[in-house]
């Protein structure tokens, strides 16, 4: 079979060799030696390439993400030439006779026991540091590949078990050409990653990096989700031509690109942005962003090994609200957790991170961290048009708690003299039915509500966005969900506020009628989304959705609405 069926989950169609991200076997013998002299050279050997490969690494990381990005890589050279771990290595290899790998393999382990048991967040992190180091250098020390997403320098799909996020920033789209993994559906962050590098991908294939290798050719279809191994002339060639034909569908919308979204009865909606760095700008920019509907922090704090400092948070939210000018801005605080982890935060493995301790729920109780951003984005207030928005509120209790923080935190800049912006407004990701369900409750003290149905299809329908065997219950146009949106949108417009969705059905061609009918004002999505929505709305009345909008609360299925909405709207 050459053919798998997958989620898709970035629009594109890629043809490229597959690069295979998985860490290597690292497994080794452990043998007595003679020559211990060759043997120390072996390592000094693997030491060496290891530098070159993090050398070159860290500049990566400092051109593309910055110079914060590229300390992690610093502290793992400093390991690389330590004195203090490398000549316990080699005398061991002399001593003991034994061989590179179970010289590097046992010191390694000392020290890492070692640092991990002691009091020191600083010692725990260089734990850490030691543990990712010795992978690499044991690879070469075994000879094998070791890859380096962020050294890829030929056109490429990456295959993989899943991304990480940090995985995901790392790589260089004038390489890499698409991706496919094994997991993950349309929401995960892989996929929404690959949306904002405009990279086509294909998630949750369940088996890619068993049906392919390192160096097949595959065709990655962003469009329908598929991928195929070891095509055939005439599939490259059918291909090459949905791929031109995807190039000019996007000139066409490129017309679009300076153009205001009013739907063909003359309503005006807002169309914005999901961002997740300050470079993300560029690309909301070129598709004709009106602002920023959901600026994810969480990537500030990812690929570290340490927590921001207030003023490297400072100077990223300047530089968004500098570039958006008077467009408006949402900044969603922390929101690390369930696929998002932060390993220097050290949080206990849980059995169910989507339902556990993250987003609001650590910042109120880490107020450390929560503070170190409200200050930031305070003191950035005043170069843009500043929302702040709080993620995963299940309870009106957890909104005046974290409003009383961010109050105090500009009480305290005032007292020190530094100014502030007089007019942010101050809201809610809904993306907890909780939340949807009491939604009028909220209206009376927020400022707006942006709903999160990335979230909150997972926990109405309790399946897990991750999981590609659950995927079929992962239903946006399920009437439960229809329900608690329009539930969101009546409360915030009954007391005069706004209702945004920033959640990837904001993007969807089948869910933006339901929620034109519904009265949605603010649709936020990957930017490469906006143009094509845009399109569509152009072409549809809002009077005429409107009218239908009581028999889509009242359908059953979410295969009705689909039909329906495509059969209404010509799909
Ligand atoms: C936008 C959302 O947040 P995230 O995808 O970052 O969880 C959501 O849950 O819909
Ligand atoms: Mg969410």
């Amino acid at each position: 079979m050459n053919q798998l069926t997958g989620i898709a989950a970035s629009n594109g169609i890629a043809i490229a060799k597959a690069y295979k991200l998985a860490i290597p076997d690292l497994s080794f013998s452990n043998e007595k030696v003679e020559d211990t002299n060759a043997e120390k050279d072996r390592l000094t050997k693997a030491l060496d390439i290891s530098k070159s490969e993090l050398e070159k690494i860290k500049e990566h990381a400092r051109t593309s993400l910055g110079d914060e990005h590229a300390e992690i890589f610093s502290a793992h050279l400093l390991v690389l030439s330590d004195p203090e771990l490398i000549n316990p290595i080699k005398d061991k290899i002399e001593t003991d006779s034994v061989n590179a790998e179970f010289a590097l393999d046992e010191t390694a382990q000392m020290f890492i026991q070692m640092f991990e048991t002691m009091d020191n967040e600083y010692m725990r992190e260089r734990a850490a540091d030691i543990k990712d180091v010795t992978k690499r250098v044991m690879a070469h020390l075994l000879g094998v590949n070791f890859p380096n997403p962020a050294l890829i320098d030929e056109e490429v799909i990456v295959i993989a078990e899943d991304l990480t996020p940090s995985d995901t920033a790392q790589l260089n789209k004038q390489f890499v050409q698409g991706f496919t993994t094994n997991i993950g559906g349309r929401t995960s962050h892989s996929a929404i990653m690959a949306r904002s590098l405009e990279i086509p991908a294909v998630v949750g294939t369940k088996n890619i990096t068993e049906q392919a290798k390192a160096g097949d050719m595959l065709i990655v279809d962003g469009i329908d989700g598929k991928v195929i191994i070891n095509p055939t002339e005439d599939e490259i060639a059918s291909y090459q031509e949905k791929q031109q034909q995807f190039e000019q569908q996007k000139q066409e919308w490129a017309k679009l690109k300076d153009e205001p979204t009013v739907s063909k009865d003359g309503s005006h909606v807002e169309l914005v942005a999901n961002i997740g760095t300050p470079n993300d700008v560029e690309g909301v920019m070129n598709n004709g962003g009106e602002g920023v509907g959901l600026y994810r922090t969480e990537f500030l704090y990812m690929g570290k090994n340490e927590l921001p400092t207030e003023d490297e948070q400072y100077n990223a939210y300047k530089s968004v609200l500098e570039q958006m000018g008077d467009k408006p801005v949402v900044v969603r605080t922390l929101d690390i957790g369930g696929d998002k982890e932060l390993p220097y935060l050290e949080l206990p493995k849980e059995m169910n991170p989507f339902l556990g301790y993250r987003a609001i729920r650590l910042c109120l109780e880490r107020d450390d961290i929560f503070r170190t951003q409200l200050r930031a984005l305070l003191r950035a207030s005043v170069y843009g048009n500043l929302k702040i928005m709080f993620p995963m509120i299940a309870t009106l209790d957890e909104f005046r708690q974290a409003k009383a923080i961010l109050l105090e935190e500009k009480a305290n800049l005032t007292n020190e003299g530094i100014k502030v912006s007089d007019d942010i407004e101050v809201g809610i990701m809904v993306e907890i039915p909780s939340t949807a369900v009491i939604a009028r409750q909220f209206a009376k003290e927020v400022d707006f509500f942006s709903i999160g149905t990335n979230d909150l299809i997972q926990y109405t329908l309790a399946a897990d966005r991750m999981n590609e065997r659950v995927s079929y219950l992962y239903q946006p146009y399920h009437p439960a969900i229809l329900n608690l949106v329009h539930n969101v949108i009546e409360a915030a417009h009954a007391e005069g506020k706004w209702a945004g969705m920033c959640g990837e059905m904001a993007g969807d061609s089948i869910a933006i009628p339901i929620l034109l009918a519904l009265g949605l004002d603010e649709f936020s999505m990957s930017a490469t989304s906006i143009l094509p929505a845009r399109t569509q709305i152009r072409d549809l009345s809002k009077k005429e959705l409107a009218s239908y909008k009581d028999q889509l609360l009242g359908m059953s299925t979410a295969d009705e609405v689909e039909a329906f909405v495509r059969e209404k709207t010509n799909q």
